[in-house]
């Protein structure tokens, strides 16, 4: 079978392996685990996100960078306060051919520690601020645990984008101008939806002041996926690595600069893959496919003279032209020696949003036929309507795509008033927003408290055992607040807590 051999439903992790194999969007890299080959596929996806978001940050002034893969053991010292919870996280170079370097050098896992030392070297006045670079490489990060493609890898690329501003308010503004950004590439182009929030002080950047981030939701097993996220330092990393200027308004005096920091990475295409897909195979967002229609000839029996079907490709030649020029990528699959019904199967596994099917009978009449990929819907569009009804129809299924994805995660975040609703909400599927206290020991016994082996969305274990599945952790505190939380009045929702609610927190099962 050239398909998807298990369904959705029955096997999420197994279905999702075969999907980004059989789509070609990734290999696996068998040399070394936790590595992926990732393929043309997936490189225009990237390379379309890649330029949406370019753009953008260009048109707020930050400019392009590039700033070597290896840092010293020396400058991560600096970072000593935050890092040693990721050491065992870091590659190292220990030789260059046969001969051992002086000192081990580590493969940036994040470019803190590379570049700023050059930020306490370039910015020295007020003049020089804001300061904002930006640079799109891959980074190593050694996972202990299981790794999976797109989701979770030992290298992956990304953006990161380092900022220096002259108050808290300046980086804040930039913050959220950013994750504004992100939520963008989730809901404009990947046609995910994202709840924006901000991490608790247990979920944060441990190296920063505050952390925002877009919180994304995989119906398939109820879980919640960070999407990207966006830091403000505060001061903490300028003081690290004297990145200071002259105070403009204290004579002699000098002033720590306020920094932020932000990265989306290729998880933001594993996101998309899980949520989208279908039994079928991957289910592409039309903003993002490579191909968005694909037109295959039918009905070419034997009973056809060579001239009457040499003229009916002709016409279907025309189409695929005219479509071009309405700004389509449509291809055609006029391969010889595969019958309709394969091509069908092998389009609708690489995700092809739009099909088009030219035969006989549709050029008598002048239309052509139709099949959407992601609700199957089929349907005639008469040839002089092509130009603007596939346009218009490819962005139907866009927002049809984004609305479903986000019904579905509008049904699954459920305001919990009653502790005792929350596993059984978490078993079935769903996160939660809770009155929470939002201190760091009560979440971490939450996590404790919602362990349970009754979780639908747990992963069968291969003797079909349900395997018993994680606590809760949080994933946000949404900037849209539900009503109902009265301060100084309403209680954090863990029962053995006690505190008052600061606010609503989005808690779920997470990657
Ligand atoms: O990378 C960041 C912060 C920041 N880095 C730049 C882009 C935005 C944001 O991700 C946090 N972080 C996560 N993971 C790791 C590190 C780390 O600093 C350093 C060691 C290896 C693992
Ligand atoms: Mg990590």
């Amino acid at each position: 079978i050239i398909g998807i051999t298990v369904s959705k439903a029955e096997n999420f992790s197994q279905w999702y392996q075969e999907v980004v194999l059989k789509a070609e969007l990734i290999e696996y890299y068998t040399e070394i685990s936790g590595f992926f080959v990732m393929r043309p596929n997936t490189m225009y996806i990237w390379n379309t996100i890649k330029k949406w978001f370019q753009e953008r940050i260009e048109a707020m002034g930050v400019e392009e960078t590039s700033f070597p893969l290896f840092l010293s053991e020396k400058s991560l010292e600096k970072e000593k306060s935050h890092v040693e919870g990721f050491a065992p996280e870091l590659a190292w170079v220990t030789m260059a051919g046969d001969k051992n370097l002086d000192t081990r050098v580590a493969v940036r896992p994040t470019s803190e520690a590379v570049m700023y030392p050059y930020y306490a070297k370039w910015i020295r006045s007020h003049r020089d601020l804001p300061f904002r670079l930006n640079q799109w490489n891959s980074v190593v990060r050694w996972e202990a645990k299981q790794t999976t493609p797109f989701l979770r890898a030992r290298e992956f690329l990304w953006q990161e984008g380092h900022t220096a501003h002259l108050t808290e308010e300046l980086a804040g503004k930039e913050v959220l101008e950013i994750l504004e950004l992100y939520a963008g590439v989730y809901e404009q182009l990947l046609a995910v939806p994202v709840v924006r929030g901000r991490k608790t002080e247990a979920e944060k950047f441990a190296g920063g002041y505050y952390t925002t981030t877009v919180e994304g939701y995989i119906p398939s097993n109820g879980r919640g996926i960070q999407g990207a996220t966006s830091h403000c330092l505060g001061q903490n990393f300028s003081k690290m690595f004297e990145i200071k200027i002259e105070d403009p308004n204290k004579k002699g005096e000098h002033l720590y600069v306020w920094q932020n920091s932000w990265g989306l990475s290729t998880r933001v295409i594993g996101v998309m893959v899980m949520i989208h897909g279908d039994d079928k195979g991957l289910v592409l967002p039309p903003r993002i496919a490579k191909i968005q229609s694909i037109l295959i000839p039918v009905g070419l029996t034997a009973k056809m003279t060579a001239e009457e079907k040499e003229a009916h490709l002709k016409r279907l030649d025309e189409i695929l032209s005219t479509l071009k020029s309405a700004g389509v990528r449509a291809e055609s699959d006029l391969r010889d020696g595969y019958t309709p019904a394969w091509k069908f199967n092998d389009w609708e596994l690489k995700g092809v949003p739009l099909r088009i099917e030219f035969g006989p009978k549709d050029a008598a009449k002048d239309v052509v036929s139709y099949a959407r990929r992601d609700t199957g819907e089929k349907g005639t569009i008469p040839i002089a309507d092509l130009t603007t009804a596939v346009p218009a129809l490819l962005e139907t299924i866009q927002k049809d795509m984004y609305d479903r994805a986000d019904a579905a995660y509008r049904a699954h975040r459920l305001q919990i008033t009653k502790w005792e609703d929350v596993v059984p909400a978490l078993d079935a599927k769903n996160v939660v927003l809770i009155p929470h206290c939002l201190t760091e020991p009560c979440e971490k016994r939450i996590k404790e408290l919602t362990v349970s082996d009754g979780d639908q969305g747990a992963d069968k274990a291969p003797d079909g055992q349900k395997a018993p599945s994680m606590g809760m952790k949080s994933l946000c505190i949404p900037f849209e607040q539900p009503e109902g939380l009265v301060q100084g009045e309403t209680k954090c929702l863990n029962p053995e807590c006690g505190k008052l609610a600061e606010k609503w927190c989005m808690f779920g099962r997470s990657y």
